[in-house]
């Protein structure tokens, strides 16, 4: 099974195509789709990029979205772009984590393609150099949640919506990286109440454990206070800067650069076992009936 994945993983390394920038001005990342799933706009005064999901509904994480932010992120680092910030351009939703038609009913191959996609581009995202911000505009459920707590500030809209590691609740649990990341902005205990619970907090209760570093009423704050958190760096030695954060969070990239098999493996077994499809099943059935 390992040959199978090793061979897998080496086919996705080498699936991220790269392409130039044309200074700094607006552009839409690897495919020429006339309906891209994430648009980056760089500011041409401050040099930061704008990263908006805009994969309908609800942006979901399925293996093209997530090629092209693994994209985007290569991009953006090779432009030496001054930081990151990650929002959304649907009105209520910032990411319905993982695609979970995905891993329902999926061969297992595809599944394990999936899953390497997304630790590549997780991994992707948490270790650059660049300042990152998450704008948080919308519900962040699981997935969504993991997307925003990879950047290194979280400002959210609020009171109406909701963030949190729900995996629990689908029957699913929480991979090891996903939990050392809750960890690291929320601390131990709260990790542990929320994870076994799979507890979706609103958007004052996030801030009041640290789960989102500031409230802000609308979108536009939201990306005002990303830039001003991103300026703080200004004058910091982007090199001292990127090694200090890449010291922070040794735990997670040491988990997944060495136990990125181990992971992929027990994802596949896990997400494919009877007792998580049923899960699974009964979660869609459950969103499809709500929105009808
Ligand atoms: C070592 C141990 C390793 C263990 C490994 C175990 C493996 C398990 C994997 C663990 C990781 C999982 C992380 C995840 O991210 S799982 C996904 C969790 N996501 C959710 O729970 C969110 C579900 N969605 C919602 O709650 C709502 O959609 C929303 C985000 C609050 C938005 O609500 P809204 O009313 O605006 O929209 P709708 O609900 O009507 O949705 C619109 C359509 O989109 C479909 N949908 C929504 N979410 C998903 C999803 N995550 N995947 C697939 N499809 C989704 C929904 O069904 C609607 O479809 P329809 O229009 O066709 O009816």
């Amino acid at each position: 099974m390992a040959g199978i994945y090793r061979s897998t993983r080496y086919v996705l390394q080498n699936a991220f195509g790269s392409r130039s920038l044309p200074g700094a001005v607006r552009f839409y990342s690897q495919k020429p789709d006339p309906a891209p799933l994430i648009n980056v706009d760089v500011d041409s005064k401050t040099g930061v990029a704008t990263v908006t999901m805009n994969s309908p509904p609800v942006n979901t994480l399925n293996t093209p979205f997530l090629n092209e932010m693994g994209g985007v992120i290569k991009e953006l680092e090779k432009n030496k772009t001054r930081g990151l910030i990650l929002t959304s351009s649907s009105n209520s939703v910032f990411s319905a984590g993982l695609d979970i038609m995905e891993m329902y009913k999926a061969p297992r191959d595809q599944m394990a393609v999936f899953w390497t996609t997304l630790q590549n581009t997780w991994l992707s995202l948490y270790r650059t150099g660049i300042p990152t911000v998450a704008a948080i505009n919308g519900h962040a459920p699981a997935g969504g949640c993991l997307l925003a707590l990879s950047c290194e500030y979280r400002v959210m809209v609020g009171p109406k919506f909701t963030i949190g590691l729900n995996e629990t609740q689908l029957g699913i649990v929480a991979p090891p990286w996903f939990l050392i990341c809750m960890r690291e902005a929320v601390g131990p205990r709260q990790t542990e109440l929320a994870l076994t619970s799979g507890k979706m907090f609103t958007a004052t209760e996030a801030l009041n454990i640290g789960l989102v570093d500031q409230l802000v009423s609308n979108k536009e704050e939201a990306l005002a206070e990303a830039h001003k958190f991103i300026a703080r760096f200004a004058k910091i030695p982007p090199l001292a800067r990127k090694l200090t954060k890449e010291f922070t969070r040794q735990e997670g990239i040491k988990y997944m650069e060495e136990k990125m098999l181990d992971d992929l493996e027990t994802f596949v077994d896990v997400a494919s076992s009877p007792s998580a499809q049923k899960g699974m099943e009964m979660y869609l059935e459950a969103l499809k009936k709500k929105s009808t």
